[in-house]
């Protein structure tokens, strides 16, 4: 950036049109009611609070129509979902470039499917990343044993010291990142697989174990307790 470019803004971007196959819910579990609200009323909360925020984005999948159902958000809801996590995000930075985001503004994407990420933890990773040349991702040190699997029984055991669970927000500028995700194997699960296919390093900043994926079933329960906890 020169000494003329107006300063980046901070966009969020949520995909929130999977259908949550692994968790077992009728509809799509962004949607479920965990303590009191739909999933994603949380989720967007966390967003609304950061006040550097410009614009929160979600992307849910055509014909969704939760939304039109339950007007009470700020955010723009377009239905633009593709058939993985990857295209829906590609999908969701062309429409935040139609509503005025440019290459050099930041971009967090967010799962809708993570609603106990907390304005702190978006706040933690936009002070740390703002002055980065590549961005990062909040991320939890492994806590457990790793082991490979063969057959249901365990070949080895690695080393846990060097290994992370990545979480999201993932946080880079609009321009690589869209550059990123062209070039991206249709694998990828995340944003900074994408990024560090292009050899760059994102940072990663420790957010805690709370900030999990709703994923399977079991999984509502937990996060209930833990939203009905911060009240
Ligand atoms: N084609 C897709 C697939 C997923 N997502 C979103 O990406 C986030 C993380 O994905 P995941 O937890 O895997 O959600 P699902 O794909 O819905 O779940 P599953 O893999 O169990 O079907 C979720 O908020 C989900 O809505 C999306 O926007 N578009
Ligand atoms: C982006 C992510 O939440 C980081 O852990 C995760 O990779 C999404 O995985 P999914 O199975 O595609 O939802």
């Amino acid at each position: 950036m020169n000494g003329n470019s107006p300063a980046p803004r901070y966009f969020a971007l949520i995909p929130c049109a999977g259908n949550g196959s692994r968790a077992g819910t009728a509809g799509p579990k962004q949607y479920e009611r965990v303590a009191g609200q739909p999933m994603i009323w949380h989720t967007l909360s966390a967003f609304a609070a950061v006040q550097r925020i410009a614009r929160t984005l979600v992307v849910v999948a055509p014909g969704d129509g939760f939304f039109e159902r339950n007007p009470t958000t700020s955010a723009l809801v377009v239905p633009c979902g593709g058939a993985t996590r990857a295209a829906s995000v590609a999908n969701g930075l062309r429409e935040l470039r139609r509503a005025g985001a440019v290459d050099h503004d930041w971009v967090l994407v967010h799962d809708a499917a993570r609603c106990l990420i907390t304005p702190e933890l978006v706040n933690r990773l936009i002070d740390t990343c703002a002055d980065d040349e590549v961005g990062g991702l909040l991320a939890h040190p492994l806590a457990d044993t790793l082991k490979i699997d063969q057959g249901g029984r365990v070949a080895s055991t690695l080393s846990r010291d060097d290994k992370w669970l990545a979480q999201t927000p993932q946080m880079f500028r609009l321009g690589m990142l869209r550059q990123a995700l062209e070039g991206a194997d249709n694998s990828i699960t995340d944003e900074s697989s994408a990024i560090e296919a292009m050899g760059l390093k994102p940072l990663l900043v420790p957010a805690g174990a709370q900030n999990f994926k709703v994923t399977y079933p079991e999984d509502f329960a937990m996060a209930e307790a833990v939203l009905r906890g911060r009240r």
